[in-house]
């Protein structure tokens, strides 16, 4: 089978979050099953493309509002990613550095949408799936359904997944000049709350619908930032498929992030390296246990109640703290701020830094993930393979992936997103860490559990046969 994804993220090209892991990795799995697995990408001008061998394989011209653009399609030659990638180039709008945080945003996303349908109408041969990856590739479903241009790709199946519904990519109708011509019967299509809502849109549109855990869509059709509607109204064609983890680059035995490679055999003095590089380089004492939390830092992560869980947590218990993570001004303002409060047993790294994310997952005693929404998550997979016990809120793809300790299980998790809940939770924690037998036993557990994509990208498949046989 011939697949392609579209996406505005994929590791290691351009990373702002989970989006990133996900585009890298599920293709290189269905390249394993035997199928031809190609993703369309932005260009980005970022240390990638710097070192990266490119070669221009087309040249084309899109009709962009009231002017034309042009864009190139540049193949990724080296390195080798596992499958191929095209990367759409457009001078001054595509090519920076950044992924997001710009003010044309709307701009960037429709003008890559455009070229790649653009690009994929011209191939001799299409494929057999186009696989949509959140509202940035929104509008591709239906360019492909009710474009007049694009009336050759509307026997393409098209597959739109939701990696998170609370960013829709909504767009004002002043810019829906910006579309090529449709047939004009379908606009409701495009339309959510008197908005264009590309998210909404690849959901009406597109021939199947997936999110990235089981439990996350359940939970949709109860709370989807205004879809719920759409979703309860769709539910025949959607699927839950829960991710899976890049086990080639998530590898504790080879990961070159590391300071030292290690596997279950040798978990403790392996992950006492990297403990011991952290509380050094982060001023926070090594005998006791190490609670860390790795992301974006937002309102869904329950990133507001870390001020409030560091404080008390620290005030009646002895653990330590490490955060790393961006994201709303405030709380990265109080993160910074109790630095002063806690010296030697809290501290927090403002920024993102992929390697260190990779040896806090190596060092860390602990993971917390107080998320109010978890579409699926991927750190718990993470810090699971690397010996790392999870602490999690049981939501979404948390709920599926961690099983508390209490029910014979390997995580921590509590039901509510409180402060009090996460506090109850890290005590916990501290009393398992008292006890090393079993924290140990544990830990060589989790690091043996399988989240590869091996089997979500076989479920994948599945759904595209599907839709081959009802072309
Ligand atoms: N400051 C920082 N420095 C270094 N690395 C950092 C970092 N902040 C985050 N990361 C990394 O970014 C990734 C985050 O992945 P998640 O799945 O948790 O989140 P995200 O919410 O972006 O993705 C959305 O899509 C994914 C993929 O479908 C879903 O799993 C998820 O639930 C959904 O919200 C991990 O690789 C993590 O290590």
């Amino acid at each position: 089978m011939h697949i392609t994804h579209i996406s505005f993220e994929c590791y290691p090209i351009a990373k702002a979050g989970g989006l990133a892991d996900v585009v890298g990795a599920l293709p290189k799995y269905q390249q394993n099953l035997d199928h031809t697995v190609e993703a369309i990408v932005p260009y980005y001008s970022n240390s990638f493309t710097d070192d990266a061998e490119l070669e221009i394989i087309h040249k084309g011209s899109i009709r962009f509002g009231n002017e034309d653009k042009e864009y190139e399609v540049r193949k990724v030659v080296t390195p080798d990613l596992g499958f191929t990638v095209f990367l759409i180039y457009i001078e001054h709008l595509l090519d920076r550095k950044e992924i997001y945080d710009h003010p044309d945003n709307e701009e960037r996303f429709l003008s890559f949408q455009l070229a790649a349908i653009h690009w994929m109408n011209t191939l001799e041969q299409l494929p057999d799936v186009v696989h949509c990856h959140d509202h940035h590739t929104g509008l591709i479903p239906f360019m492909m359904q009710y474009a007049f241009d694009y009336h050759r790709l509307n026997r393409v199946p098209s597959i739109f997944t939701i990696h998170n519904a609370q960013y829709q990519g909504q767009i004002p109708y002043d810019k829906l000049h910006y579309l090529p011509d449709f047939d004009k019967n379908h606009i409701g299509l495009l339309d959510w709350g008197n908005l264009i809502n590309p998210l909404a849109t690849g959901i009406k549109c597109a021939w199947r619908v997936t999110t990235v855990s089981p439990s996350y869509m359940e939970e949709l059709q109860e709370q989807a930032s205004g879809l719920e509607g759409l979703l309860r109204h769709e539910k025949a064609k959607c699927f839950g498929v829960l991710n899976g983890i890049d086990t080639e680059t998530w590898n504790p035995e080879t990961d070159p992030m590391l300071l030292k490679n290690f596997k279950v055999s040798n978990v403790v003095s392996g992950r006492k390296e990297h403990k011991n590089w952290l509380c050094t380089e982060f001023n926070l004492d090594k005998d006791l246990p190490l609670f860390s939390f790795i992301g974006r830092l937002v309102g869904e992560k329950g990133a507001d109640l870390l001020p409030s869980i560091i404080r008390d947590t620290l005030k009646h218990m002895d653990v330590n703290i490490l955060i790393l993570g961006s994201g709303h001004d405030e709380v990265e303002y109080q993160l910074n701020a109790l630095k002063e409060e806690f010296v030697g047993r809290y501290n927090a790294y403002i920024g993102y830094s992929e390697k260190l994310s990779h040896i806090i997952y190596a060092g860390t005693d602990f993971l917390l993930m107080p998320s109010r929404v978890e579409p699926c998550g991927l750190n718990q997979m993470y810090a699971l393979r690397y010996g790392a016990i999870p602490i999690v809120r049981r939501t979404g793809g948390l709920k599926d992936t961690v099983i508390d300790i209490g029910e014979d299980g390997f995580g921590i998790c509590h039901n509510q997103a409180i402060v009090w809940d996460v506090c109850y939770s890290i005590e916990r924690g501290a009393k398992l860490y008292k006890d090393q037998e079993r924290y140990r036993d544990i830990q060589k557990r989790i690091m043996k559990i399988d989240h590869s994509w091996t089997q979500s990208a076989t479920e994948y498949m599945t759904i595209y046969k599907t839709l081959i046989t009802q072309k």
